[in-house]
């Protein structure tokens, strides 16, 4: 990848800023319709690549090289094998294109001649009487290729895929009928369906449906990744996406977002980076940082041994795992590198009292996590370590004890770094008066670290990570097999081992908190695609940790 296309990979925009950086390409002296057929070239060519037309495949074996037969500018990696591809038309490649009033439904047409120039079988779907003057001229010259156009929706004949142009980022407000009840319908034909730039129908930064949307089985995101793309609630439809890089220039991202952007997605490279990697040759132990956990309850044992083995894979240079007196034998069995201090506890099991080793106190930690498994009656231990002045990830009951004590006050109050790690529940719990937590994840990560001085790690199957300066970063890709109980605690872990290493070598906290989120993704990606999704206990999923790190470093 080049250092461009790295840059490129994490950005990511709101309509607005996308917008205003295609006003400054115009500006420049590009011509609208030039730009358009050069993103809808790139576009059709994907598609053949991915869908070659079975006519193109048997010239090919015969001899005959027909028109459109032009190098494709893209790794053959993810083109079906010629028999399959061949079977994923019926007989006739047809292609139905959805097409809408703007510039999406302009993208669409150029994209709907090129495939009929390659010989694909194509119809339009036209329901708008009202079109921009450009998606006009192209649906004009469509009609004279002699495609045919349809505008209602019970004319459209069958067809093995389907291309969504009806709305890209300039749709703004809901759909109504007649062209909602098309979408729901098209939505229920069970062809696949390629949406262009967002699934038409998803607001473009938040990722609700406005009214209703397209279900893409793939959608290619043009030129910048957009912001619904990483927003839970339109994974649904977005089904899988790809950024088309039509060469925005830098200079213009920069213009428009300055250079350091307040949204970025997580890749390999800025994640791999943060890691304390390489170690100095000359180092020990102490120098690699020293993690507290507290976590546990005579009622939740599992949870503090995977919590522990989380942050035993982060490569941390000294576990110490505070645990009630009666669960100490069972975290020696697993985890013999291990120290752990066994503390009085209540008489629910909780930990009643944090009693450390002779010398030793608060402040000889390099960072402290605290939360996982310990029940609330743990309350006076996560007042304590709030109160002190050790870096700190609260997570699970950690973050509910904060609830009861009031989040906001009480964090104001820490000086050293705190990052909690809510999933959507604990979120609400802790910050019940950020409305957007239900219909902008993004905005509402921001608002929370900015009221509360934390770094805020809000869980999901996209996990976003803030820091006060209402700084995101994005964890762009993960897998539904993390949803299960103890992943959480293998994250905490992680986090609270890579936490003590960054402390000692001035390492961001933000960075830290993006960087374990991202390798917990991963590390969920690559046991999934071993063991399948039902495949990743948390056990599991931190024994991956490692072997996904040397998939990348190799
Ligand atoms: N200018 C270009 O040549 C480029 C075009 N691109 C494409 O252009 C798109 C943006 O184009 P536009 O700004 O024209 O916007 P869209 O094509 O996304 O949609 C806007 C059109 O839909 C209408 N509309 C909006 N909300 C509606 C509603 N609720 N019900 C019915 N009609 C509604 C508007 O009146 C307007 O005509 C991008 O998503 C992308 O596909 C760019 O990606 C690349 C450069
Ligand atoms: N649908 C999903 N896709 C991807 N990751 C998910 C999904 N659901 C949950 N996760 C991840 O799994 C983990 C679950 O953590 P959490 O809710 O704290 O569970 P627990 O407390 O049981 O460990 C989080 O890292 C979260 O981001
Ligand atoms: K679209």
């Amino acid at each position: 990848m080049s250092d461009r296309q790295e840059q490129i990979s994490q950005v990511v925009v709101t309509a607005e800023q996308m917008r205003d950086i295609e006003a400054r390409i115009f500006a420049a002296g590009m011509p609208v319709v030039a730009l358009m057929e050069k993103v809808a070239g790139l576009i059709a060519r994907r598609i053949q690549n991915i869908y070659p037309n079975p006519r193109q495949i048997q010239e090919k074996d015969t001899g005959t090289r027909g028109h459109g037969d032009t190098e494709i500018p893209f790794p053959a990696s993810d083109r079906l094998p010629v028999s399959a591809s061949s079977s994923f038309f019926s007989s006739n490649s047809r292609i139905g294109i959805l097409v809408g009033p703007g510039h999406n439904g302009g993208d669409a047409l150029v994209v709907a001649r090129e495939l009929h120039f390659c010989g694909y079988e194509i119809w339009i779907y036209s329901p708008f009487s009202k079109l921009k003057e450009l998606t006009s001229q192209h649906l004009q010259y469509a009609r004279s290729l002699g495609i045919p156009i349809y505008q209602e929706i019970e004319q459209l004949p069958s067809s093995d895929l389907l291309i969504d142009g009806l709305f890209g980022f300039g749709l703004e407000k809901n759909l109504t009928d007649p062209i909602a009840s098309a979408i729901d319908r098209l939505n229920e034909l069970s062809v696949p369906i390629l949406s262009i730039d967002l699934p038409s129908g998803l607001h473009t930064d938040t990722g609700e449906v406005l009214g209703t949307a397209i279900r893409a089985t793939q959608t290619f995101c043009l030129g910048l990744w957009k912001l619904a793309f990483f927003q839970d609630q339109a994974l649904e439809f977005v089904g899988k996406a790809e950024l088309i890089d039509f060469d925005i220039p830098l200079a213009d991202v920069e213009a428009v977002l300055g250079n350091t952007p307040k949204i970025k997605r997580i890749t390999p490279a800025t994640a791999l980076s943060t890691l304390p990697l390489p170690r100095p040759a000359i180092t020990h132990k102490y120098k690699e940082g020293h993690l507290l956990l507290i976590c546990g309850s005579r009622r939740y044992a599992g949870g503090a041994i995977l919590t522990a083995l989380g942050a035993l894979f982060s490569g941390v240079g000294m576990l110490s795992v505070a645990v009630p007196e009666s669960l100490k034998s069972l975290l020696v069995s697993h985890l013999p590198e291990a120290l752990i201090v066994g503390c009085p506890e209540t008489e629910t099991g909780a930990i009643g009292q944090l009693q450390l080793p002779a010398k030793t106190n608060l402040s000889s930690f390099s960072a402290i996590a605290c939360g996982p498994g310990l029940t609330t009656d743990a309350s006076p231990i996560v007042q304590e370590v709030i109160e002190s002045d050790v870096p700190l990830v609260l997570d699970a009951d950690g973050l509910n004890i904060l609830a009861q004590i009031a989040t906001i006050p009480t964090l104001q109050k820490r000086q050293a770094p705190t990052i909690l790690t809510p999933h959507a529940g604990e979120f609400q719990r802790l910050f019940p008066h950020i409305a957007d937590a239900k219909h902008d994840r993004v905005k509402a990560v921001q608002q929370a670290a900015a009221q509360s001085g934390a770094v805020v790690l809000l869980k999901g199957a996209r996990t976003a990570i803030a820091n006060p300066q209402s700084e995101v970063w994005i964890v762009p890709e993960s897998t539904p097999a993390l949803a299960r109980g103890g992943s959480g605690d293998v994250l905490t872990g992680l986090l609270g081992g890579l936490l003590a290493q960054a402390v000692t070598k001035h390492i961001p906290v933000e960075d830290i908190a993006a960087t374990a989120a991202w390798w917990h993704s991963q590390a969920g990606i690559l046991a999934a695609q071993e063991r399948t999704e039902l495949g990743v206990n948390a056990f599991t999923l931190a024994q991956y940790l490692i072997k996904t790190l040397s998939s990348f470093k190799r």
